[in-house]
C-alpha cells in the first residue's frame, strides 16, 4: 500500500522517485525477537520504571506482556524505505547583522541614547536599524524586511519614541493613542510592550499600554479610559474594545505599525484588520505606516504599495544574493515553482545550521524522544523549542514525555553525569491555554538556561527567547515563511543555533521544496539520533542469558529503541482513558495534515499516511478502529460505512478508509474536515490562502477588501488560535 502510495505520489508530481536506501543497510535485518528476551526487557525496564501501576508479574500478566512485546518489537519491520536525499545545495540569502554605526550618530534625544546604551546595553546599530531609523525619523512610510532576530523591534520603537517625546505640545496621558502597534500574538504584544517601556524610562509623561486578551476586559477598559499613548495590541482584542469601549479614540494617531505584517495582513486577521483600519481612518488623517517582517513577501509589499503613502522599501539583504547563480538555477530546474507562483527567498541567519532527518512513521516518537534526550539530558545548557501542528499534539506529547521520560531519568547510567537527568525540563505553550499560564510559561522559558518548550506556531513569530540552541519541527510547517519564523527562534542577533526538521519518507521531497526557496538543510541519519539511547541505561535491552556487552551495534540501538517505544505504549495502554486520549491526538494530527495548502499536497497528503504506522507514533499498538468516527462527528446516513473493525484495514492507508466512506472522493472529504475543524481549534492549523485581500491604508478612506473568498471568514475567525 505504501509503495503504491509512493508510486502514485511520484507519478502525480511527474518526477522519478528518488533512489532508495533500505533501512537494513543501517540496521541489522529484523531478527525474530525472542519473546523471553523482550519479556526481560519489559519487566526489567519498562514495567519496573514506568508503569503507573506496580504489581507483581503473574503468569497471565507475563502472557500479556509477551503479546505486548511482540507487537512493540515490530518497530523496525515493514517500514517504507528511506529515500536517499538528493539534497540540492543552494546558496542561502544572507544578511550582515551588525554595522559599526553607533546610535549616537542618529541625532536622538541624549536621554534616549543613554537609555539604549545603559538600560538596553546596546551601542552599535544592526543593519536594519541603520537603514530604517533615519527613514522613519524623516516621516516616511516604510516596508521593512530583514532576517529573524536582527533587531526590527527597535528599528520602529526608537523612531516612535524619539518623535513622540519631541512633540511641541507635550503629550498628555488623556490624549489617547499616538502610536498603535499591531502584533499577531499575546506573547509578542507583551514582549514589544516591554521594549517600549524600557525606551520610555526617561520620558515618563508618555504612557505605553498593552491589550492582548486573557486579561479582564473591565481592567483593560479602565486603563484605556485613563489613557494609553503607545498602544500595543493583538488585532482581536483591539476590535473588542473598538466595538465596546467608548473611550478609545484615534484622532491623534501618528504611527500605525504592523509587526509581522505578512501574518497580520493574511486572511486570518482580515475581519479584525478591516474594523481597525476603518476606525483609525475615520478619525485620523495624517500618520506614518510601518510594515515589518522577516518574510515580507512580494504579495504583501505590492498590497502595501498601492495603499501606503510613498513608502520606502527597506530590505537588508545584499541584492547580489538575489541573482540566481548557476547552482540555484539547477535547483529551480529540478523543482520548478508551481505554475503562477513566484518563489520568495528569505534571508536566514548565517550562524543557523539547519538539519533534516527522514524517519519512518513508526519510529517518529522514539526518534523525537531520543533527540530530546541527546541534547537536553546528555549535553549541558541546551534550550530547545519543538513545534507541533496543533494544541492537542502539544498537550499529548507534553504529558507523555512528563510521565515517561522524566520518570525514566532517575537512574544515572554509566558515562552519564549524575545531574544529567536534572537537566530535563518540559514546558508547553499553545493557544488553548489560559493566558495566565501562557504568560508564566513564556517568562519561565525566557529566563531559563535550559529546557524543552513544546509549542504550536503561537511561538513561531517574533518571540525573542534568549539562548535557544535547537529548534525541532516535529510536524512540517505549512509554508516556507512559517519555516523561516520557526527556525528564527534560534541564532538571533548573531548567536549560534541549529534546527532539525523531522520528515516521513513520503515527505522527503519537501527538502527540494525548501531548496527552491533557497533554504539549505543537511541530513542527520535517524540511526545517529537513536544512537544516544545506548548511553541511557534506562532503555537497556538485556539479552536473555547474555553478559553485558560494551559493543554498541545496530542491534543494541534497535533493542533500546524498542524498549523506549514499549515505555510509551505501556503508558498509553495503561488505561482506556489514555488510549482514547492518544486516539484524539492522532485524530488531531490527521486533521492538521489534511490542511496543508494545495501547493504542498503532493508531499503532505493523508493518502500517503499509513494509519497503523502513524498510530505507533502515538503509542498506540494498532490503528484505531473507530478513527473516522472520531474524525467526523456527523455521519452521512446514506453512505455505506466500511467495516473499520476488520483487522486488515489497519494496513490500509487512512485515505482509503476515509475515501471509501464517502462517495465524493478524498478532496471533498478533506475540505469537510477543514470546515469542521477550523484552524485554531484543537487539531486545526492556520490555513494558507493564496488570495490576499487588499486593505486600504489611505487616510480618511473606508477600508475595502477588494477580494474575498467565500467561507474564508469562518475559517479566519479561529485561525488565530494555534
Ligand atoms: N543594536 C543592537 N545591539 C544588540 N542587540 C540588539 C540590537 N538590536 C536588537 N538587539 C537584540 O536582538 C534581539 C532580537 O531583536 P528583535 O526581537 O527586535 O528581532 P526581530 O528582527 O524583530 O526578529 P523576528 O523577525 O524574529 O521578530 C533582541 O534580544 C534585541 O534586544
Amino acid at each position: 500500500m505504501q509503495a503504491k502510495a509512493t508510486k502514485r505520489k511520484y507519478q502525480a508530481s511527474s518526477e522519478a522517485p528518488p533512489a532508495k536506501r533500505r533501512n537494513e543497510t543501517s540496521f541489522l535485518p529484523a531478527k525474530k525477537t525472542s519473546v523471553k528476551e523482550t519479556q526481560r526487557t519489559f519487566k526489567g525496564n519498562a514495567q519496573k520504571m514506568f508503569s503507573p501501576k506496580k504489581h507483581s508479574v503473574s503468569t497471565s500478566d507475563r502472557n500479556q506482556e509477551e503479546r505486548q512485546c511482540i507487537k512493540t518489537s515490530s518497530l523496525f519491520k515493514n517500514n517504507p524505505d528511506i529515500p536517499e536525499l538528493h539534497r540540492p545545495v543552494v546558496k542561502q540569502v544572507q544578511e550582515k547583522v551588525f554595522t559599526s554605526a553607533a546610535f549616537h550618530e542618529l541625532g536622538l534625544h541624549p536621554h534616549l541614547i543613554s537609555t539604549i546604551n545603559t538600560v538596553l546595553k546596546m551601542s552599535s546599530m544592526t543593519s536594519v536599524q541603520k537603514q530604517s531609523i533615519p527613514v522613519l525619523l524623516e516621516g516616511r512610510d516604510a516596508l521593512v524586511r530583514s532576517q529573524t532576530g536582527s533587531g526590527k523591534t527597535l528599528a520602529y520603537c526608537i523612531p516612535v519614541v524619539q518623535s513622540l517625546q519631541a512633540m511641541e505640545s507635550k503629550i498628555q496621558r488623556s490624549d489617547g493613542p499616538y502610536a498603535l502597534v499591531l502584533v499577531p500574538t499575546r506573547e509578542l504584544a507583551l514582549q514589544s510592550f516591554d521594549t517600549v517601556q524600557k525606551l520610555l524610562k526617561p520620558f515618563t509623561w508618555i504612557v505605553p499600554g498593552v491589550l492582548m486578551g486573557g486579561e479582564k476586559r473591565k481592567s483593560e477598559k479602565a486603563r484605556l479610559r485613563k489613557g494609553i499613548n503607545i498602544l500595543i495590541s493583538t488585532p482581536g482584542r483591539l476590535v473588542d474594545h473598538i466595538k465596546s469601549t467608548k473611550n478609545i479614540h484615534f484622532s491623534r494617531l501618528r504611527w500605525l505599525v504592523f509587526d509581522e505584517a505578512d501574518r497580520i495582513l493574511d486572511l486570518g486577521f482580515e475581519k479584525d484588520i478591516t474594523v481597525i483600519l476603518n476606525a483609525v481612518n475615520a478619525e485620523c488623517q495624517k500618520r506614518q505606516n510601518v510594515l515589518l517582517s522577516a518574510t515580507l513577501t512580494e504579495g504583501v509589499t505590492r498590497l502595501a504599495d498601492i495603499s501606503l503613502h510613498d513608502p520606502v522599501s527597506i530590505s537588508v539583504l545584499d541584492k547580489s544574493h538575489d541573482q540566481l547563480n548557476p547552482k540555484d538555477k539547477a535547483v529551480q530546474e529540478v523543482c520548478p515553482p508551481p505554475a503562477g507562483d513566484k518563489l520568495d527567498s528569505f534571508a536566514i541567519p548565517e550562524s543557523l545550521k539547519q538539519h533534516v532527518t527522514v524517519v519512518p512513521s513508526k519510529l517518529r516518537l522514539v526518534c523525537l524522544a531520543a533527540f530530546i534526550l541527546q541534547k537536553c539530558k546528555f549535553e549541558e545548557d541546551q534550550k530547545m523549542v519543538v513545534f507541533f501542528s496543533s494544541c492537542e499534539l502539544v498537550e499529548f506529547h507534553y504529558s507523555l514525555f512528563l510521565q515517561t521520560l522524566l520518570s525514566s531519568s532517575g537512574a544515572p547510567a554509566s558515562g552519564q553525569l549524575p545531574s544529567a537527568s536534572m537537566r530535563l525540563k518540559f514546558l508547553r505553550l499553545h493557544g488553548g491555554m489560559e493566558q495566565e499560564e501562557r504568560t508564566a510559561v513564556f517568562q519561565e522559558f525566557s529566563h531559563s538556561r535550559r529546557g524543552v518548550l513544546l509549542c504550536t506556531d503561537v511561538a513561531a513569530r517574533g518571540l525573542d527567547l534568549p539562548q535557544v540552541t535547537w529548534i525541532v519541527q516535529y510536524n512540517a510547517p505549512s509554508s516556507p515563511a512559517e519555516y523561516i519564523h520557526r527556525i528564527g527562534r534560534t541564532a538571533r542577533i548573531g548567536c549560534h543555533g541549529s534546527s532539525l526538521l523531522i520528515l516521513a519518507p513520503s515527505e522527503a521531497e519537501y527538502v527540494n521544496s525548501l531548496a527552491s526557496h533557497k533554504i539549505n538543510v543537511s541530513e542527520i541519519k535517524m540511526e545517529d539520533i537513536l544512537c544516544v539511547l545506548t548511553r541511557d541505561d534506562c532503555f537497556k535491552g538485556k539479552r536473555w542469558g547474555a553478559q553485558k556487552s560494551h559493543a554498541v551495534g545496530p542491534q543494541e540501538i534497535r533493542e533500546r529503541a524498542t524498549v523506549l517505544q514499549t515505555v510509551f505504549e505501556d503508558y498509553v495502554h495503561s488505561s482506556e482513558r489514555r488510549v482514547s486520549w492518544a486516539k484524539k491526538a492522532l485524530q488531531s494530527f490527521i486533521q492538521a495534515y489534511a490542511t496543508y495548502p494545495r501547493e504542498l499536497k503532493h508531499i503532505f497528503h493523508v493518502r500517503s499516511l499509513h494509519l497503523g504506522h502513524v498510530a505507533k507514533s502515538f503509542g498506540l499498538r494498532d490503528a484505531p478502529r473507530n478513527l473516522s468516527a472520531l474524525t467526523r462527528k456527523k455521519r452521512k446516513a446514506h453512505v455505506k460505512r466500511p467495516d473499520l473493525h476488520k483487522k486488515t484495514q489497519s494496513k490500509h492507508s487512512l485515505a482509503e478508509i476515509l475515501r471509501s466512506e464517502y462517495s465524493s472522493g478524498m478532496e471533498a472529504d478533506v475540505a469537510k474536515v477543514k470546515k469542521q475543524n477550523a484552524p485554531g481549534e484543537p487539531g486545526g492549523r492556520p490555513l494558507q490562502h493564496s488570495l490576499q485581500p487588499t486593505p486600504c491604508f489611505g487616510r480618511g478612506k473606508t477600508l475595502k477588501w477588494r477580494k474575498t473568498q467565500k467561507g474564508v471568514q469562518r475559517d479566519s475567525k479561529t485561525s488565530q488560535k494555534v
